[in-house]
């Protein structure tokens, strides 16, 4: 999978961090435990050695909550190789661990069976909950829980005494309970970081496929819509063509059916087009043509209105809900907009400027009549504007 994570995302660094951010609770807690073991054997171990290991391990649990808030704001941890900081990591634990190791065999000197029991006690607790925060880490576990119950264990067993061994035993079988679980722990969290690694990935490259299915999508409505303005529009002119034409007025017609509104078709030729052809040149007659489409499309401007190029010189407009005299004022305003734009037409035998003759039709739809019925009555009319000297609506 072809799919970039940021390093603070792969399961080593991940590791360290999760190291750090565990240690802010879990130092605290070393220290509570650590005072209550002051408070419960200030009594029974002379005042300078409790005092001594006191001292020493707030001083290294103060340190190190400085250290862990100092990585985690600036995330050091990452300025390095992972296995470095997680040795970083491990040295500060182990220094905790070794001074707890070193109060399980101080203090079991100077005290009575029962308070060896309380001792046991409290820095199991501590070794288990260290051991917990440490389950990123096998390794740091390992360490952390051998350098608190080792010493004791040596100490307890080279001793003889019957009570000693028995607590010796114990601790054997302490430490390797807390080995066996932490172990067990230490290998669910280091598969959920993976995992966890895994699912970024999957996330990410499903997120990438995401966008690029996005993108081609946007590409295929962009060329959807170019295509079908392609089919739908007049190259020359810019204007609907015939099939739009087609298209709208089935639409138009049927809605008009439904609701039983006037349809109105407007049919408009160029007259003598043939001549300004002739007499300006092919070229000069599109270029007339897109100015009279432009005309046209300036008049019809409502937004049901169609103005389409129908045939060669001849325009068409569909006016939906519009009525025959509505329909014939529009052509009015076309032809004489036409007139106004004022355009030369030498050869005409109208006019010395361009003219158009136009033909309007209206409807009212019913089951009976077919859409198309609108467009001959129209061209009908065009062709009395025509006969009838042309320059003209009908
Ligand atoms: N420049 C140009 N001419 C076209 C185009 N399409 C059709 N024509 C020309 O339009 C002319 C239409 O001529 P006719 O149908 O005889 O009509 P007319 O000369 O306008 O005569 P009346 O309509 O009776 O006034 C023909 O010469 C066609 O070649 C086009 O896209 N560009």
């Amino acid at each position: 999978m072809d799919v970039e994570h940021h390093q603070e995302d792969t399961p080593e660094y991940k590791r360290v961090s999760l190291l750090y951010s565990n240690s802010i609770k879990s130092v605290p807690a070393t220290i509570l435990n650590s005072s209550i073991l002051l408070v419960l054997f200030w009594t029974k171990v002379p005042w300078l050695t409790i005092l001594v290991w006191y001292s020493l391990i707030l001083t290294v649990s103060i340190f190190r909550l400085q250290q862990v808030r100092k990585e985690i704001k600036n995330k050091n941890y990452l300025k390095q190789p992972a296995n470095k900081a997680l040795n970083k990591f491990i040295l500060g634990s182990s220094f905790t661990g070794a001074i707890w190791g070193a109060s399980f065999v101080l203090f079991n000197l100077y005290t009575d069976e029962a308070y060896s029991l309380l001792m046991i006690w409290i820095v199991s607790a501590t070794a288990m909950g260290g051991s917990m925060s440490l389950a990123p880490s096998q390794r740091a576990q390992n360490i952390f829980v051998c350098l608190i119950f080792i010493p004791a264990i040596i100490m307890n067993i080279l001793s003889g005494n019957e009570f000693n061994i028995t607590m010796g035993t114990l601790c054997i079988l302490f430490l390797i309970v807390m080995i066996m679980l932490g172990n067990t722990f230490s290998t669910w969290v280091n598969e959920s970081l993976k995992l966890q690694y895994q699912n970024q990935g999957l996330l990410k490259s499903l997120q990438q496929k995401n966008e690029s299915l996005e993108t081609t999508n946007s590409e295929l409505i962009k060329t959807k819509e170019f295509l079908t303005e392609q089919t739908m529009s007049d190259p020359l002119t810019g204007i609907a063509n015939r099939r739009s034409f087609d298209h709208t007025l089935i639409k138009e017609w049927n809605r008009c059916l439904r609701r039983q509104y006037p349809l109105s078709c407007i049919l408009i030729d160029i007259d003598y087009f043939k001549r300004y052809n002739d007499h300006y040149g092919h070229q000069q007659g599109d270029q007339l043509l897109r100015q009279v489409a432009n005309l046209i499309s300036s008049q019809a401007t409502r937004a049901d209105d169609l103005v389409a190029r129908y045939g060669g010189e001849e325009f068409i407009v569909i006016l939906s809900n519009a009525s025959h005299d509505d329909a014939v004022m529009l052509a009015e305003r076309t032809r004489k907009a036409i007139l106004d734009a004022n355009m030369e037409h030498t050869d005409s035998q109208v006019a010395d400027i361009i003219t158009i003759s136009a033909g309007v039709a209206t409807i009212t739809p019913t089951n009976l009549q077919d859409c198309y019925e609108i467009v001959h009555k129209a061209d009908e009319k065009l062709y009395e504007a025509k006969n009838n000297g042309r320059n003209q609506v009908c």
